[in-house]
């Protein structure tokens, strides 16, 4: 939809987006806004008093003479698989040309490094926001485009300054700024292709953090505390510290009359169901993803990330969880892990930009203050910050720190001995075992492989780490208390290489953020900000606190959902039956023999047992407690656990802790 008229020569903008997929709260849609003349309406809310615009200071788009805005998303070859992209018309033969981008795997384990659930979720919210704007009636909308960041860029600006037809000039490139060693690759590649062109190049702030980078509380990035508490005590009270949202606009400048086409071999869908096609064809060439026996979809299993991508589906989705009143009972219900409403599932949103964490403080003051209409009928509601609200500020700041520490640390983001190998002189090295070659440690990569592919497959034998692994695989989401588990049980109890574990990640989380999962893949594992080195996540213990009936192991391994867990007699949960959940091994052999799982290598041949017993005194009766597990009669570590046959055997070094150690409250 090409803009229509103009009497001078169009003044062109290219606004690149990348993890900035909102109209809503956008700065750099905001400036561009306030370039049409009045009448000027925004969009009616709420809460207009949380809306601020920033009239103090000229538009910065008025002082390039924008006249035209190219809004355009770029799929990028290195991080997403483009080649379904690819055109068969560009070709004379009837074989599809050949990509000019080498696959988009991960350095060391060569997955895909944009696995089908977030390229799915990425498709939605680009095109939501394509529809978003068109739908402002003046003539906007996104140019998608694939390939490398700079190609396409030098592809737009040089046809441009080719055009004989006065079909317009270029006259900047704005896009946002983002942490990252690749994205600052791409903002560093752009500014210099303005720099050669001779255009401005403006990389703005990224404002989708709860704490403006405005207000920090230090100007030079080293000064960040290496603590996650220090630097939230120097920010607190965390309820005071949002800026306000910007206003949403209502009309922006339209496209350019003429657009450059999509440089060959690739085309571009017109129809949002023909771009997730061509983002999932290559994924699903082999949608096993290399795994001998991937997970399988349990029957009637629920997900519990249903949810489609976009800012509208962010916004719908806050504002279910205020009506709902779950944002109250978020500390009570956070470390869940079934269901939609445990925990807010806003993270993808987040990452992607379709909405900013100052939009939830705000929606979460017109809650509290009363002043809103959502919730009215939920607890809280007008009662001030709850402890609910307050816990969910609390994790919002734990994503901006951990941006903060990849800002901090750059590179060292995604290096083996993480931030900490950067902070002391002398760092105490941990050994890892590696799939291509022995640590020296007497390990032997083809073991390791093996019993990695069994780490990724959901096939350890531990009940906890093989329903969050199937799950993941399956939905593109586990809780945050699934994910530390999974964390610590590779890096710590496997010994193997944290890496391979953020790359599985980084491929199939629907939320995936550079800085959020390596820094917390980092944070597990030992070697990134965690004050309290060297913790041991205890699957079983963990598992006995936060799935005190086994019921997330169960829904996620299907081939335990018929062990029956209560006791013919008094009915209530027979502990030796739930340990068999949590572990396999330990079913009695007739048990194993009904449900038809006797001979599987993940219940006789786990890959480490851990010996775990519940004294009756502690009353474990299932009775969902969640607090049960702490202090007395957790895990009694013996050393080496018994009796796997294969290697992997865990190592039981190191302590192990059962509670909410990490970074989920008490860093
Ligand atoms: C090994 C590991 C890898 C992770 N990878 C990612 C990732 O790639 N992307 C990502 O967004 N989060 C990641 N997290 C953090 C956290 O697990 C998710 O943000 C959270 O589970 C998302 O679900 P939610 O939105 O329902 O969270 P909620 O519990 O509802 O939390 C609200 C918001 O607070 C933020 N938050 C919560 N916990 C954390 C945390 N530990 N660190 C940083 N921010 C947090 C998120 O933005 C989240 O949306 C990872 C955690 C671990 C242990």
């Amino acid at each position: 939809m090409p803009g229509t008229s103009s009497s001078v020569a169009p003044r062109i903008l290219i606004y690149i987006l990348r993890y900035d997929l909102r109209i809503s709260d956008n700065p750099i849609f905001h400036d561009l806004s306030r370039l049409t003349k009045p009448p000027f309406a925004y969009k009616s809310s709420t809460s207009k008093w949380t809306q601020t615009d920033r009239s103090d200071a000229p538009a910065l788009a008025e002082a390039l003479g924008v006249t035209h805005l190219l809004p355009l998303y770029i799929f990028p070859a290195d991080q997403v698989e483009i080649s379904g992209f690819l055109s068969p018309s560009s070709s004379s033969t009837a074989q599809l040309p050949k990509s000019p981008y080498p696959e988009a795997k991960s350095r060391i384990g060569k997955f895909w490094r944009t696995g089908p659930h977030r390229a799915t979720f990425i498709a939605e919210s680009v095109w939501a926001l394509k529809q978003e704007l068109e739908a402002l009636g003046c003539g906007t909308s996104v140019v998608i485009r694939v390939g490398a960041i700079k190609d396409i860029v030098e592809n737009i600006v040089s046809w441009f300054a080719g055009e004989v037809d006065d079909d317009g000039e270029i006259v900047g490139v704005w896009m946002t700024s983002v942490e990252g060693t690749e994205e600052k690759k791409d903002e560093r590649d752009v500014r210099q292709i303005a720099k050669k062109r001779g255009f401005e190049f403006k990389a703005w702030m990224d404002e989708k953090y709860f704490v403006d980078d405005r207000d920090l509380p230090f100007s030079n990035i080293s000064d960040l505390p290496n603590v996650y508490t220090t630097y939230r005590k120097s920010l607190e009270p965390l309820y005071d510290r949002p800026r306000r949202v910007l206003r949403t606009p209502t009309r922006l400048p339209p496209l350019p009359l003429f657009i450059p086409p999509q440089p060959m071999p690739f085309s571009i869908p017109s129809a949002l169901d023909d771009l997730k096609s061509a983002l999932l064809t290559p994924l699903n060439a082999d949608p096993s993803f290399g795994l001998p026996v991937p997970p399988r979809w349990p029957q009637g299993t629920e997900s519990a990330h249903p949810f489609t991508g976009g800012e509208r589906a962010a916004n719908a989705r806050l504002k279910s969880l205020i009506s709902s009143g779950a944002m109250s009972r978020y500390k009570d219900t956070r470390n869940g892990m079934l269901g939609t409403d445990f925990s807010t599932k806003l993270s993808a949103y987040l990452a992607f930009g379709c909405l900013t964490a100052r939009q939830v403080h705000w929606a979460l003051v017109d809650f509290e203050s009363g002043s809103g209409r959502d919730g009215i009928d939920a607890m809280g509601f007008g009662k001030g910050e709850n402890e609910g609200t307050k816990a969910v500020r609390f994790e919002l700041l734990w994503r901006d720190y951990m941006r903060l520490c990849a800002r901090k640390f750059g590179p060292r983001l995604f290096h083996v001995d993480g931030f900490r190998g950067a902070a002391t002189e002398s760092p105490q090295r941990k050994r890892w075992k590696y799939l291509d070659r022995s640590s020296g440690m007497g390990d032997d990569p083809i073991k390791t492989r093996e019993i990695f592919i069994r780490f990724l497959s959901g096939t350890t034998g531990m009940g906890l780490i093989d329903a969050s692994q199937r799950e993941l695989f399956l939905t593109g989401y586990t809780s945050n208390r699934a994910r530390q588990n999974v964390a610590s049980f590779l890096a710590a109890h496997l010994g193997i290489d944290w890496r391979l574990g953020a790359e599985w990640y980084e491929s199939m989380l629907i939320d995936y953020d550079a800085a959020n999962n390596w820094g917390n893949w980092q944070y597990v594992a030992g070697v990134g900000n965690d004050p309290r080195q060297g913790r041991v996540f205890n699957p079983v213990k963990q598992a006995l606190e936060y799935d005190p009936n086994g019921h997330y192991i169960r829904a996620w391994v299907g081939e335990l959902r018929g062990v029956n867990l209560r006791g013919e007699k008094d009915g209530e949960v027979d502990q030796e039956k739930l340990m068999g959940v949590f572990q396999a091994w330990r079913m009695k052999e007739t048990e194993k023999e009904q449900l038809g799982i006797r001979s599987l290598d993940w219940v006789e041949w786990p890959l480490i047992r851990i010996p775990f017993s519940i004294s009756r005194a502690r009353g474990a009766d299932g009775g969902g407690g969640s607090k049960r597990g702490r202090g007395r009669g957790g895990y009694r570590g013996r050393g080496k656990g018994r009796g796997s046959r294969r290697s992997g055997d865990g190592d039981q070094t190191g302590r192990m802790a059962g509670g909410n150690e990490l970074n989920s409250g008490d860093a």
